[in-house]
């Protein structure tokens, strides 16, 4: 059964909730507590978190609660996840966490509007489910995940939407690591307004 969750963003399906490094994109090595809420309907045939897309598993959790365990730990930043996080209204969540010197980072397909207020936001635009339009412009990282070839177009195709100062990256899809990754080392040499970002956690079997 499907929770019927409140609009207001005081209570969200909690998958899990952790403290360690954030393992990708530009705030790769900085010490977060990660919050990852259910439910996901974009349907990344390669999705390396897939326990999470039926939101009905995970306990509706009050968002308080999250405020109060984040702010138990040394790093004042929380990454945001998911399944697809913006999904809910992460508005109550984000100020209330913002309230206490924490910062706010999303890592977001962009398939649904943006709630929340965000001191980072990584923008990852899947072919699945397009992100909304309103996104990009807001988006500090664009975080393209190559999974073959056609993922550099797709990938230059979102760059032109996002802001000049906006982060651009593509990131080896975990399965196919070790036949993108060079494609890749190659891509950014010839393009450098392109970083390459690793999944940094699973080399160093963190969570
Ligand atoms: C699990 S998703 C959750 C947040 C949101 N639904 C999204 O896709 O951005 C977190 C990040 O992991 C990336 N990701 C998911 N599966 C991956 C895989 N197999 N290899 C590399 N990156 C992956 C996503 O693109 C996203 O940047
Ligand atoms: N260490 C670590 N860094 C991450 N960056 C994004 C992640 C995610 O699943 O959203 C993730 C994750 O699951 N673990
Ligand atoms: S959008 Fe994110 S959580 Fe949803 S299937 Fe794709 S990678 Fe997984
Ligand atoms: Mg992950």
């Amino acid at each position: 059964m499907a929770h019927q969750v409140p609009d207001d963003g005081t209570l969200l399906p909690l998958m899990e909730e952790f403290y360690t490094i954030q393992g990708e994109g530009y705030n790769t090595g900085k010490a977060a507590y990660f919050i990852r809420l259910g439910g996901c309907d974009v349907g990344c045939h390669w999705c390396d978190v897939k326990e999470s897309w039926d939101a009905g598993l995970h306990p509706l959790t009050a968002a308080d609660q999250i405020v109060e365990n984040a702010a138990k730990y040394p790093g004042k930043a929380v990454v945001i996840t998911g399944g697809e996080p913006l999904i809910y209204n992460l508005d109550y969540l984000t100020a209330k966490l913002r309230a206490r010197g924490i910062k706010t980072f999303i890592e977001t397909s962009g398939a649904y509007p943006l709630s929340g207020h965000w001191d980072w936001i990584c923008l990852s635009p899947k072919k699945f489910k397009a992100p909304v339009k309103s996104i990009a412009a807001a988006a500090h990282e664009l975080k393209v995940i190559v999974f073959n070839q056609s993922d550099f177009k797709w990938g230059e195709e979102h760059a032109r939407l996002v802001s000049p100062g906006c982060k651009r990256y593509f990131q080896p899809e975990w399965s196919k690591h070790q036949l993108v990754t060079p494609l890749i080392v190659d891509y950014v040499m010839q393009n450098p307004q392109w970083e390459i970002s690793l999944q940094t956690h699973k080399y160093l079997n963190i969570p």
